[in-house]
């Protein structure tokens, strides 16, 4: 820039320069400075005594947005200044004894397009003999960069503090910078860490391959996550995410490692205990069904390259309801929790003991032998060393309980899966309950077709309830006149290729298989519905209808409400509905107890079905608000065979009589069975020799 663009104002009233050769010379001087400034690459101006610009450079100029001639002689450089600046500049320079400098002070200019930049602004002032201000010159530094950087640095500062542990590290992992949080979850103050490498928290538990892989994956991508155990100061162990980046160079050589971890103790531990409630029985802390089941998978396959025969061994307690019944669930409990450690203590290291529910467990021994008989004779031994260990009395305190325990045993080698094993092992399990319990069973090529026939059966049973094949049969239930005064409802089932399949037989398929559940529910809905149609006809209005309720339908919590129901819904006289139970029902006497009263409060009436070959003994019988007995067909059948069977009969009737029951023979087959039972004063019959059980249609066709 030539000389014609610096302008310079002297300000004449000045004494100093009332010799005008001085003054010019000083013109001269200050022109040489102006020129001199219009190279450099900051902002300067000079002011007068009123704060006027007398000069200023381009650069400042070019920040301003105005031309020069706007500017001297015109402008002050507070009229460029924010609010904020103009008061921090009057505060500084507005001052009776002006200072000869300022440097750095820190203000914001409004360039013309309303733009504001930081500045930092260093002035000298010249003053004359009487210390009175001649000019000002000032030099104006653009802080624009230099106040973004200052603010990463403050951001990065805080994140720094963040709630996570972060340390810097140089590239020879030496540990330059730690922050508070660092210190929080290491124990380690700085001063400790600083200088230090991370080894100083290392804990052990891994391996050189894990450290290997960390830096392998660092060099290659730059960055790395993971868990990490470490070790606190105080010893304590405790487990991090951690998260390490590598700082490069412009050359792309490492410089430092910058790591941030947070503590997952907490966290992890949650994580485990639910896998570990996942897998475990929250009794016994034994593996539960799901992990024994992935453990026979494991098994089959290990099997399968072996060659070596396993073996599974299905362990039910036997009768431990009873323990339940007579000392309370939390015996029953104690009883488990120490079967289930006997269990654990006889077996091998590396065997699976399992509680598959209730008080069913399971082992699965593997790699037992390359024979099959050798193998089938250490599985054996195991399980009737376990039979021995069960059986020994549970002592808890005062009490004392016995448990014995049945076992099925499965053998396997390459070719089974998991949930034949299981099924299998089960079903030899209860074979051993009928051989009389206590004992072992293995299961056998006779047991496989049994289960194979037993299992299509229930599945045709299944479809035969689906699909409406199931049917109520009715035999008359008569009066000492002779008259029907209802009927038992029997169910029966027309099979296809089978003709009638045998009640004992599928309906015990029932019970073992739940089936009864549903079936009871159907018989229970269709009684509802057959005695609603009787209501409608005068000749079969006052018929009642008895139907056979399973002890297990009658254990479900909800069976009082599922009666109340069919009854509502079908709207029928509850007094004509009998439900009949059998004594097996009585095992857990106080529930018994309870459902038969909300029974008896809706109105249905309520019979004891097979009575006398049961063990319930007349002080629970007095507590049941049962309206009818029943007499056991195997009795009436004995009537002038046995003696015996028939005092048992007068017994059962003058009972029935002294408790306010109704009484009914059923299975009465003979005249002589008949009129033996009516001099003993029983009121009610049913059996052959007063109608078998038939379709409806005939049923009805025979009341007189
Ligand atoms: N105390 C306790 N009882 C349980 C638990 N789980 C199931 N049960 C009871 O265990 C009993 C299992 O009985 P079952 O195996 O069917 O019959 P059992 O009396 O052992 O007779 P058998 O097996 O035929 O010899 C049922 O009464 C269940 O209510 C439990 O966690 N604690």
């Amino acid at each position: 820039m030539g000389e014609s663009a610096i302008t310079s104002y002297s300000n004449g009233s000045r004494s100093a320069f009332t010799h005008p050769s001085l003054a010019s010379r000083l013109v001269a001087i200050e022109n040489e400075i102006n020129s001199l400034f219009e190279r450099v690459p900051f902002g300067s101006h000079s002011l007068d005594a009123e704060g006027t610009y007398k000069s200023i450079n381009a650069l400042e100029l070019a920040w301003l947005g105005y031309t020069r001639d706007e500017v001297i002689g015109k402008k002050k450089l507070v009229d460029f200044l924010t609010p904020a600046s103009q008061d921090k500049f009057h505060a500084y320079f507005d001052h009776p004894h002006p200072r000869a400098a300022v440097n750095d002070l820190e203000l914001d200019l409004v360039r013309r397009d309303g733009v504001s930049m930081p500045i930092s602004l260093s002035v000298t002032d010249h003053l004359d003999d009487a210390h009175q201000l001649l000019n000002r010159r000032a030099v104006i530094f653009d802080l624009t960069e230099s106040r973004a950087n200052r603010v990463r640095q403050r951001v990065s500062a805080v994140a720094f503090e963040s709630l996570s542990g972060m340390f810097i590290t140089d590239r020879n992992q030496m540990i330059l910078q730690v922050n508070n949080a660092f210190t929080e979850l290491t124990g380690y103050t700085a001063q400790e860490a600083e200088g230090q490498t991370p080894r100083l928290l290392s804990s052990g538990r891994h391996n050189k391959a894990f450290y290997q892989a960390m830096w392998a994956a660092l060099k290659e991508k730059g960055c790395w996550h993971g868990e990490v155990w470490n070790r606190r100061k105080d010893g304590s162990i405790f487990v991090e995410w951690l998260s390490v980046s590598t700082v490069l160079d412009v050359a792309g050589e490492v410089t430092h490692y910058v790591a941030s971890f947070i503590d997952i103790t907490a966290r992890k531990s949650a994580q485990d205990q639910m896998a570990h409630m996942a897998y475990h029985d929250a009794l016994t802390q034994l593996p539960n069904r799901r992990l024994l089941q992935d453990r026979l998978n494991q098994a089959l396959a290990a099997a399968r390259r072996s060659g070596l025969y396993g073996a599974l061994l299905f362990i039910d307690l036997d009768n431990f309801k009873k323990i339940n019944d007579s000392a309370g669930h939390e015996a029953g409990d104690l009883v488990l929790v120490e079967a289930a450690n006997r269990l654990r203590r006889t077996v091998r290291e590396g065997d699976s003991v399992a509680r598959l529910g209730g008080d069913e467990f399971a082992i699965l021994l593997e790699d037992l032998d390359t024979d099959r008989l050798e193998s089938a004779a250490k599985a054996q031994q195991l399980g009737e060393k376990i039979i021995e260990v069960l059986a020994q009395p549970y002592v808890f305190g005062r009490h004392k309980f016995h448990c014995s325990a049945s076992i099925g045993i499965d053998l396997y080698a390459h070719t089974e899966s998991g949930p034949d094993l299981l099924q299998h092992a089960d079903l030899a399990m209860y074979q051993s309950k009928r051989a009389g319990r206590n004992t072992l069973r293995f299961f056998d090529q006779a047991m496989q077709t049994a289960l194979n026939s037993h299992v299509a059966l229930e599945n045709e049973l299944r479809l035969a309830l689906e699909e409406g094949h199931l049917q109520l049969y009715f035999q008359p239930q008569r009066d000492r006149t002779g008259k029907a005064i209802g009927a038992e409802a029997l169910l029966r089932w027309p099979h296809g290729e089978r003709g009638f399949v045998a009640p004992a037989e599928f309906i015990a398929l029932a019970e073992e298989t739940g089936l009864i559940l549903p079936i009871g529910q159907w018989v229970l809905e269709a009684a509802c519905a057959q005695l609603k149609d009787w209501e409608d006809q005068p000749r079969t209005r006052q018929l009642r209808l008895a139907i056979n309720v399973s002890a297990r339908q009658f254990r479900q919590t909800e069976f009082v409400a599922q009666v109340r129901q069919a009854m509502e819904h079908h709207a029928v006289n509850p007094a004509l509905l009998k439900l009949e139970v059998t004594e097996s029902v009585l095992l857990d006497v106080t529930d018994t107890v309870r459902k038969m009263e909300a029974l008896r409060a809706l109105g249905v009436q309520l019979s004891l079905d097979d009575f006398g070959t049961g063990y319930s003994s007349l002080s629970i019988l007095t507590q049941l608000p049962i309206t009818q007995l029943k007499i056991d067909q195997s009795f009436v059948r004995n009537i002038g065979v046995k003696p015996s069977d028939a005092s048992i009969i007068q017994t059962i009737i003058s009972m029935a009589q002294i408790l306010d029951m109704e009484v009914i023979a059923e299975g009465v087959e003979t005249e002589a069975q008949s009129s033996f039972l009516e001099q003993q004063g029983c009121q009610l019959f049913q059996g052959a020799l007063f109608g078998p059980a038939v379709p409806i249609a005939v049923f009805e066709a025979q009341l007189a």
